[in-house]
């Protein structure tokens, strides 16, 4: 078994297959996926609570990734890509037709494993997404920078060059410049994948610690291949398996006494 270091925000174990709707942010419903012929997920049956955090885990192409991003339709973007089943956020269906995509994707920020800030400057990096709202007033605008790099932990570090272009920044510090710009539009959900897997050690702790504050007011799930990481930051974990999800439950749970064999072999390293 690998020594689980209790993580002193973990909140208290939720009865995960009986939240109630206030509990809740996302449900997910029978949810099966197909790149082209190849199927990658198997009736994907998961409630997501909200304020917490929620950890992916499993080997390489278990479908982490790709069940992270159906929450937010990142995947409409992949030609062969067939989803059945349904993702409810707040009781509506995320793949009805009527869904306008660029405002679910607004609800839902998804943050990925190379930090991508754009080519501009730390404040209009943070602002991007209020200018695409038509949101121009420089007063609104500071007020935005403010909050959002206060809440993505990199206001002290930047708060006298925000005019300097992103790219002067260290990866961890881009990395929260990203994290910004996603909480800049308020989502209510926020999807990282990988976040930390190109940074060095200080800066993974940082983001760690940051992931822990941001469930006060987000949903955050998280993909990791890092074990001891979603030990630390999360307060559940799915543990999946080619593309089923063989486990979930509460993290200290799932890590010190898991309910199936797989997981078992999985997080005492026997494979993957
Ligand atoms: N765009 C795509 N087109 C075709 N197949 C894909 C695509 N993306 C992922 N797959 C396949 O789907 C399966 C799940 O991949 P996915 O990236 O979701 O796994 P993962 O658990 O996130 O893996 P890793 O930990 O290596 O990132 C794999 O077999 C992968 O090859």
């Amino acid at each position: 078994m690998i020594s689980v270091t209790p993580n002193a925000n973990t909140a208290e174990a939720l009865d995960l297959a009986n939240l109630t709707a206030e509990q809740t942010a996302l449900e997910i419903r029978g949810l099966n996926l197909h790149y082209g012929e190849a199927q990658a997920l198997f009736d994907i049956d998961m409630h997501i609570p909200k304020n917490r955090v929620t950890a992916f885990i499993g080997p390489s192409g278990c479908g982490k990734s790709t069940l992270l991003r159906c929450i937010n339709r990142m995947n409409d973007l992949v030609e062969i890509c067939r989803v059945k089943g349904e993702i409810l956020l707040h009781d509506k269906n995320i793949y009805d037709k009527d869904v306008d995509v660029a405002e679910l994707r607004r609800r839902v920020g998804m943050v990925f494993q190379r930090p991508n800030p754009f080519p501009k400057s730390i404040y209009e990096n943070v602002v991007y997404g209020m200018r695409l709202q038509g949101v121009n007033d420089r007063r609104t605008l500071d007020e935005v920078v403010e909050r959002s790099l206060k809440g993505a932990a990199l206001w002290d570090e930047v708060k006298d060059r925000l005019n300097e272009s992103a790219f002067g920044l260290s990866g961890g510090q881009q990395q929260r410049l990203v994290i910004a710009r996603s909480i800049a539009i308020e989502p209510e959900v926020l999807l990282l994948d990988e976040p930390t897997s190109a940074l060095d050690p200080i800066s993974t702790l940082t983001i760690e610690e940051l992931i822990t504050e941001l469930k006060s007011k987000y949903t955050v799930v998280i993909v990791t291949h890092n074990m001891q990481q979603a030990a630390r930051v999360s307060d559940q974990t799915a543990f999946m398996y080619m593309g089923k999800l063989i486990e979930y439950a509460d993290t200290n749970t799932l890590f010190t006494t898991p309910d199936k064999k797989q997981t078992e072999d999985y997080i005492t390293g026997r494979y993957g």
